[in-house]
């Protein structure tokens, strides 16, 4: 029924400068497994950025370009964050918890792949050949915290770009469906370079490399030349964002058309996942294109294999959005009357968990705040934000205990408690700077393996 668009290509010639240089330090990351079956299952690996000076850049009257909501007190959101990546290190072990930078660091050790990057970059940020060579020739972990901070810092600051200070949101970098990634093309300008930094990472770093040596990553450009030119002047047109992308189970994936994402988007990736038997149901979610709910996983995510926490305006109510669902099978798709009622064909005793208990002006406020952004470590063990007293109060009453981070991790540290004897339990981030950057424990998260 669908052709057969080939995934991604990459540039020979560029393939070939890469296996002719020594991976040296990050070989033994080389062939790693990368594969997600559910949004639930077991973590073991997952890619994440700490919040990094860029985000002090963000002022008052650039925050909403850059897609702020307000401006953060830094040192504050850095703890709130490591309290975090502390605990997904206990665990996942530290060694699972990669960070963004640090694989961009090691790319650029390969000479021909930062020449080509910076290019890229200088390209999409209208910066001169003085710019470009003067970044070419900078050390690999400064470069790659210019490239993220939009700062270059040697004896002296110099301010070479707009900062990146929605990189902590690695969810939308990309979705790792059972053996394939498909790569993210974000829609607004605010997020293009995280994209054009996150394609040659994917493409480029060992921890990858089985994956594009089996061809399996994939995205909606064929080509980084492509991906540059969607970026340059069609934003928004063809572009998707991994918080629209969700994996229920091996052989059941969810979309959202969104504000991020596009519907011409969505047309080539169904046909691309199903051209290559990647899964065999695809429900397609259309939200209403507002900031409150810029992503799926801003309304609905995964706490079981048959339970979620939801927005209920939008996730419950019969008639409130479009749900197409495709099957690889049949011509055309089914329509749904929501998405509540397609999740209870998959399991009848779907569980779901509302959002500020249902309550007014409860769920509307905590939704906002990222109420419904869980990040599920295992099945019935999620990262919640404690800011969200009365989701947090829902999740109770469903059988969830409720354990304070920071107190939690103390307790894993001396040994009192042992991270495998955790179940069904919620896990309350700090998260008072956290949430002004609109996005929750799910967003901060991207997995790259879940057993
Ligand atoms: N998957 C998510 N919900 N990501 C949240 C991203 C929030 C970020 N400030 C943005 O607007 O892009």
């Amino acid at each position: 029924m669908y052709e057969d668009d080939g995934l991604l290509t990459l540039s020979s010639q560029l393939k070939l400068y890469f296996m002719r240089f020594d991976l040296g330090h990050v070989k033994d990351k080389e062939n790693s497994i990368i594969r997600v079956t559910s949004d639930i299952g077991p973590l073991k690996s997952v890619l994440i950025h700490r919040p990094d000076e860029g985000i002090e850049k963000v002022t008052p009257s650039r925050a909403v370009d850059l897609l702020y909501e307000d401006i953060v007190y830094l040192p504050k959101m850095i703890e709130e964050h490591q309290v975090f990546t502390n605990l997904l290190g206990h665990f996942i072990g530290e060694k699972n918890v990669h960070d963004f930078s640090n694989l961009l660091s090691d790319i650029l050790d390969q000479d021909a792949i930062k020449k080509e990057l910076v290019t890229i970059v200088c390209r999409l940020e209208h910066c001169d050949d003085r710019i470009k060579q003067f970044l070419i020739n900078s050390e690999p972990k400064v470069l790659a915290n210019t490239l993220i901070s939009g700062v270059y810092h040697n004896k002296k600051e110099i301010s070479i770009f707009l900062p990146l200070p929605n990189l902590i949101f690695t969810r939308d970098l990309g979705t790792v469906i059972n053996n394939h990634l498909l790569i993210a093309q974000a829609s607004k300008r605010a997020r293009s370079r995280e994209s054009v930094l996150s394609y040659f990472v994917f493409n480029y770093h060992p921890l990858f490399s089985a994956l594009n040596k089996s061809n399996k990553l994939f995205g909606i450009s064929d080509s980084i030349e492509e991906l540059v030119e969607n970026n340059n002047g069609h934003l928004g047109v063809f572009s998707v964002e991994g918080g629209d992308v969700m994996l229920v189970n091996e052989n059941h994936l969810l979309i959202g058309i969104s504000e991020r994402t596009s519907e011409m988007a969505v047309e080539r990736i169904i046909r691309k996942i199903f051209a290559h038997k990647i899964v065999g149901e695809i429900t397609v979610v259309n939200l209403p294109p507002l900031r409150f709910c810029m992503h799926l996983d801003t309304v609905f995510t995964m706490s079981k294999r048959n339970q979620s926490v939801v927005f209920a305006p939008l996730i419950m109510q019969e008639g409130k959005m479009k749900i197409q669902h495709y099957s690889a099978n049949s011509q055309r798709p089914l329509v749904a009357k929501s998405l509540s009622s397609i999740l209870k064909d998959i399991y009848p005793d779907w569980q779901f968990i509302l959002c500020g208990e249902g309550k007014a002006p409860f769920e509307e406020r905590e939704q906002w705040t990222d109420g419904c952004n869980l990040f599920t470590v295992r099945e019935g063990v999620a990262f919640t934000y404690d800011r969200n007293l009365k989701t947090n109060k829902a999740l109770q009453e469903a059988g969830y205990q409720i354990f304070n981070a920071s107190e939690l991790l103390q307790e894993l540290r001396s040994g009192k408690i042992c991270q495998e004897d955790i179940q069904n339990t919620i896990i309350n981030l700090p998260s008072a700077e956290l949430s002004r950057a609109r996005g929750g424990p799910h967003c901060m998260t991207m997995p790259l393996c879940r057993g």
